[in-house]
């Protein structure tokens, strides 16, 4: 079974506005997409055909597709080149058993399914005619005005358990719904406005399969080769992975026989005999990344990329081997030329120099020549590219993230000074796929991967393994920890913390204040009661982060938490001088109001944090107020709770607008970090007595909007 239907886009050119179907489909499907169905009821057959091609060319095989209704354009775009995987068919349109003989045992046909008498007819079908059934309305939705009756959550949890084939839920999802219908047994969420009118079609495709996930440790394919010394290829890649939080699986394309003073002899099976591999996998496990390695020829190389067509994970990075540590090719033209075929197919390459040489098709001798490199590679295969500077000759080893507008973060730190350095690509590279599978962005997963890879190097010597150049120490971080903590910190508080905030971040959604004071109906003073609560909670959340700067560890997180401090003060000058004035209408009574017992209850927890005197907790305790905040007053401004949010004459704009600063965004970035850094040197007692303050944290936070 694979993750085909897992995030299911389905278009809607009105939705999709200015910024057009096929650039909200693109930027979608780099953010995890795994189909896209091509809606569009007013279309000819000939225009769909048309989008179609277009939408296959702009899809590049990183996700299926498939077209509403439409079969007749399936048979146009394919005679035209392009990859339509199938359709999906109502119960008014063409018949699903016209569809199979004409499109194929290979096509993938959906049907729309309400009832329990659609699915006893799915059920009399021939096995095999029905590959999927799309199930819904979940809740009520505009986007379809004829649906039918709302099911809700258990309403869909009964269909999908009669189901005979997998049930995709529709109609009315959200970001919210995804555990609930997951669990409920969802094959897979289809959504039309909750990814076609989001101002960041990528970030929200990336948060969809985030929830997807869920707390499960991502399940990460290696593809590579076996080094029997267990330095680098596979046996590197099941440990890396392992480390860094995720379950390890591989598909071995060649076994050598090396140690650490070199290869021996190469054995490479057939590449009918991977692809049987790759096939005994998926056919039984989800899986959430892929890492590519070392691949020993042409032939080996199209069986990947032909299976990556059909199974597509939500991350694919691939670790370009085609030279030797001594500077030898490893790879023939043919097959260097089907590598870069291949690489359109990942999310990022992670080339090192001599790779970003002969990828870019010219010499690579700065560390400028490598940036300008990575960046024409981003620009021909799409994929981000992690160039790496470590063969360079500086004392600092360098590295950058890059895409195809240039730079997006660029990593210096001081060389470690080892020889035991084998694998080192390899391991990095399948920590990034585990990272990025856990949730995090490409720039979070490079962080925390090369964190977690330093600490590995700095401790390789210590293993004393082979007399040439020794393997680093994946599992160092958990050693040096005595072995309690199970994945790199950042993982738990970036993704683990964040995710137990799930139901609180929920329940803040649905509050009939913040709806009232998103759509603007929230009544004058009510606002303006909360807003002189919140500037006594200010005032004296204030002085709980500048105890964080006299207890802070290093000289930056002391300025960091004074300054926090500052701007607190500075916010609930603000909110007197805008707000909290007669001019506003206050009443006398609100404005002279004492803290609420839920302002004293919020205020008591963190008082009692900065009490501990324990620096750790504190800056946990304190962490949720910049983060559920940044989180609700970007999604608020983005108009994720109707668009009037983002109308200049809504009532509380300017509110609004506070909350969406990006400045806000990158205090709580920092805030997150320093949270992070005290979690990864906590032991397990102090990282619980953390996470509990974040969450109780985070609780109040709920009860301050609660009004
Ligand atoms: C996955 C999925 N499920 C249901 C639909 C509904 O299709 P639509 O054509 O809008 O309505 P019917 O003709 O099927 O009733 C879909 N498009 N995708
Ligand atoms: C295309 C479609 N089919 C449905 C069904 O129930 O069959 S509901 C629907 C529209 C879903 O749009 P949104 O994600 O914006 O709610
Ligand atoms: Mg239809």
């Amino acid at each position: 079974m694979n993750a085909a239907l897992s995030l299911y886009l389905v278009t809607d050119a009105a939705a999709c506005g200015d910024r057009g179907v096929i650039d909200t489909v693109r930027e979608a499907v780099a953010g995890g997409v795994t189909i896209v169905q091509l809606r569009d009821k007013h279309a000819t057959d000939a225009e769909s055909a048309d989008l179609l091609v277009e939408l296959s060319a702009a899809i590049d095989g990183r996700a299926m597709l498939v077209v509403n209704d439409r079969l007749d354009a399936v048979q146009q775009a394919r005679a035209r080149g392009a990859r339509v995987d199938g359709v999906h068919l109502g119960q008014s349109d063409a018949a699903v058993q016209r569809a199979r003989e004409l499109l194929g045992p290979d096509a993938l046909i959906g049907l729309t399914a309400n009832t329990p008498a659609h699915l006893d007819a799915v059920r009399a079908l021939p096995a095999g005619t029905v590959d999927y059934v799309g199930v819904g309305v979940i809740r009520p939705t505009s986007t379809k005005p004829d649906h039918p009756p709302a099911l809700g959550i258990d309403g869909f949890a009964a269909l999908a358990a009669a189901s005979p084939v997998p049930a995709v839920a529709i109609g009315g999802v959200g970001i919210t719904d995804v555990a609930e219908l997951r669990d409920a047994g969802a094959a897979g969420v289809a959504v039309v406005s909750a990814l076609c009118a989001a101002e960041d079609p990528r970030a929200t495709a990336r948060d969809f399969r985030r929830q997807w996930r869920g707390q499960r440790p991502p399940r990460v394919l290696s593809i590579a080769g076996s080094d029997a010394s267990g330095g680098a290829g596979i046996q590197a890649d099941l440990k890396s992975i392992a480390a860094n939080g995720g379950y390890g699986m591989t598909a071995i394309t060649a076994l050598t026989a090396q140690n650490t003073q070199g290869v021996r002899d190469v054995h490479v099976p057939s590449a009918e005999f991977l692809r049987a591999q790759l096939d005994a996998i998926a056919d039984d496990i989800e899986i959430d990344a892929v890492k590519i390695g070392m691949l020993a020829n042409a032939d080996i190389i199209r069986t990947v990329g032909e299976w990556l067509t059909q199974h597509r994970p939500g991350t694919v990075v691939l670790d370009p081997v085609m030279v030797a540590t001594s500077g030898d090719r490893l790879l023939d033209a043919d097959a260097e030329q089907a590598l870069l075929d291949l690489a359109s197919h990942a999310d990022l390459l992670t080339p090192n120099l001599s790779e970003l040489a002969v990828l870019a098709g010219h010499p690579v001798q700065s560390w400028g020549d490598a940036l300008t490199a990575a960046q024409e590679i981003a620009a021909r295969t799409g994929a981000l590219v992690l160039a790496k500077g470590g063969h360079l000759a500086f004392a600092e080893a360098p590295d950058a993230l890059v895409g195809r507008d240039g730079v997006i973060a660029e990593y210096t730190a001081e060389r470690i000074e080892t020889t035991s350095t084998h694998g080192t690509g390899c391991s990095l590279s399948s920590a990034l796929a585990t990272a990025h599978a856990r949730g995090m962005d490409w720039p979070q997963a490079v962080h925390s991967s090369r964190q977690w890879l330093r600490e590995s190097l700095r401790a390789a010597g210590a293993l004393e393994v082979g007399r040439g150049s020794g393997p680093i120490s994946h599992f160092a971080g958990l050693w040096k920890r005595g072995g309690l903590a199970t994945r790199p910190i950042a993982a738990d508080v970036r993704v683990d913390w964040w995710n137990s905030t799930a139901s609180v971040r929920r329940d803040i959604d649905a509050l009939p204040f913040i709806r009232a004071l998103a759509d603007g109906t929230l009544e004058r003073e009510r606002f303006l009661s909360y807003l002189a609560q919140d500037a006594l909670y200010l005032r004296e959340y204030a002085r709980v982060m500048a105890e964080a700067a006299r207890l802070a560890p290093t000289a930056a997180e002391q300025a960091f938490w004074a300054q926090s401090a500052q701007g607190a003060i500075a916010g609930e000058l603000e909110l007197h001088a805008s707000w909290l004035t007669p001019s506003t209408g206050i009443s006398a009574d609100t404005f002279a109001a004492e803290p609420s017992a839920v302002a004293t209850a919020y205020l008591d927890h963190l008082r009692a944090a900065a009490f501990t005197g324990d620096y750790a907790v504190l800056i946990a305790a304190v962490l949720p107020c910049f983060w559920l905040y940044t989180d609700l007053g970007v999604r608020l401004h983005a108009g994720e709770f109707g668009a009037h949010a983002l109308d200049p004459d809504h009532p509380f704009a300017s509110w609004l607008a506070t909350y969406a600063d990006p400045a806000f965004a990158i205090a709580t970035e920092q805030a997150i970090e320093y949270v992070t850094a005290a979690a990864a040197v906590a032991d397990e007692a102090r990282r619980e007595r953390m996470h509990r303050a974040f969450a109780v944290a985070a609780e109040h936070e709920r009860a301050f909007f609660d009004l």
